[in-house]
């Protein structure tokens, strides 16, 4: 189980007396996620998530939890984070960071049809609009800046052909970076991790987005290109499913049309979303810490996506 930081009800009882949810009566860690230590918790209010933040410092939390709570008060689907009684979001823990927010009903859609993607599209094109006047500014820090950074440290491990391949794709993504399209694509707070996983559907309704730790400013169309590139596909091939594709990319215009400068950066983006996770993964695969190896995520896989992306041309945006 991934719960780096042990959390009993005996040293949560005088915790949650800061937050207005009454008395805890059981929490239960969960076993899933790579990045922090997260439990459901059940009081007399009601049931919420408890995350202990293993990564991320008490200075960089405030951007993602009020980022949630703005998006939350404007009617996007997302956990809402409870304030203690000082109006704060993020508290000490077992001397870490935490948060509670309400928990989100039903479960992930692993395995989505169009109708599920046309959800989530709407839902992000909602959440774009909704971040539109969001105060806090805080770049993605899985951006360029950190492909630059990261490059270096796994093409040592890297096998000739993937690395060849790792330098081509930088070279061209710095380059599509410094292009007149790419300064024109509209930008905003961004989830930037929009998987399968990260979303909850109660039946065929979608219930919210949450893991927002990935959260930054970039391009709208950087977050689509996420999204697309794992909802939308043959998870064995990495090729797009027309049908899907085609659901999410509409149901997103007709909240929030696609402009002229996003259609023409588009199979770059969706090769800069698959490039973001290929070298996160190999990253974390060469470089792990202590839990992750319970759950390695396979760096082949974004490779293949990115390989593909190059090869084919995706449905365009609109
Ligand atoms: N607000 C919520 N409501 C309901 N369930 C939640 C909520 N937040 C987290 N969960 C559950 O906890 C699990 C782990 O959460 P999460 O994915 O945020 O973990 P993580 O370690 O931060 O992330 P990851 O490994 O995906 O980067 C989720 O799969 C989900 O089942
Ligand atoms: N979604 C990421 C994991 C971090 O949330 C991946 O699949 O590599």
């Amino acid at each position: 189980m991934a719960v780096f930081t042990p959390v009993s009800l005996d040293d949560v009882s005088q915790w949650i007396t800061q937050f207005p949810l009454g008395k805890p009566l059981a929490i239960k860690g969960i076993a899933s996620g790579i990045e922090n230590s997260n439990f459901f918790l059940t009081t007399e209010s009601g049931e919420y998530v408890l995350t202990i933040f293993e990564n991320l410092s008490f200075e960089q939390l405030p951007f993602y939890l009020n980022l949630m709570r703005h998006l939350a008060e404007r009617g996007v689907a997302v956990p809402a984070p409870i304030a203690n009684a000082q109006g704060e979001l993020v508290t000490p823990l077992h001397g870490k960071p935490a948060s509670v927010v309400t928990k989100l009903a039903g479960a992930s859609q692993l395995d989505p049809r169009p109708v599920h993607c046309a959800e989530v599209g709407a839902m992000l094109a909602k959440m774009h609009l909704a971040g539109g006047d969001y105060p806090l500014h805080q770049p993605n820090l899985r951006g360029l800046e950190w492909w630059n950074w990261a490059t270096p440290q796994v093409l040592p491990f890297m096998a000739e052909a993937e690395a060849d391949l790792l330098r081509a794709e930088m070279h061209f993504q710095q380059a599509f970076a410094g292009s007149d399209t790419y300064k024109q694509l509209r930008q905003g707070p961004v989830h930037a991790d929009l998987f399968r996983n990260n979303v909850m559907f109660d039946g065929d309704k979608l219930t919210g987005f949450f893991d927002f730790y990935f959260a930054g400013c970039d391009t709208w169309l950087f977050d689509v290109a996420v999204t697309v590139n794992d909802w939308c596909i043959d998870l064995d091939t990495g090729v797009l499913d027309t049908a899907r594709t085609r659901a999410m990319l509409d149901a997103y215009h007709a909240v929030r049309p696609f402009t002229a400068a996003e259609q023409e950066a588009w199979q770059a983006m969706l090769r800069a979303g698959a490039l973001r996770f290929w070298l996160s993964r190999l990253y974390d695969f060469h470089q792990p810490r202590e839990a992750e190896m319970l759950t390695p995520h396979d760096p082949t896989h974004f490779e293949r996506i990115l390989r593909e992306r190059i090869a084919v041309a995706a449905p365009a945006l609109y």
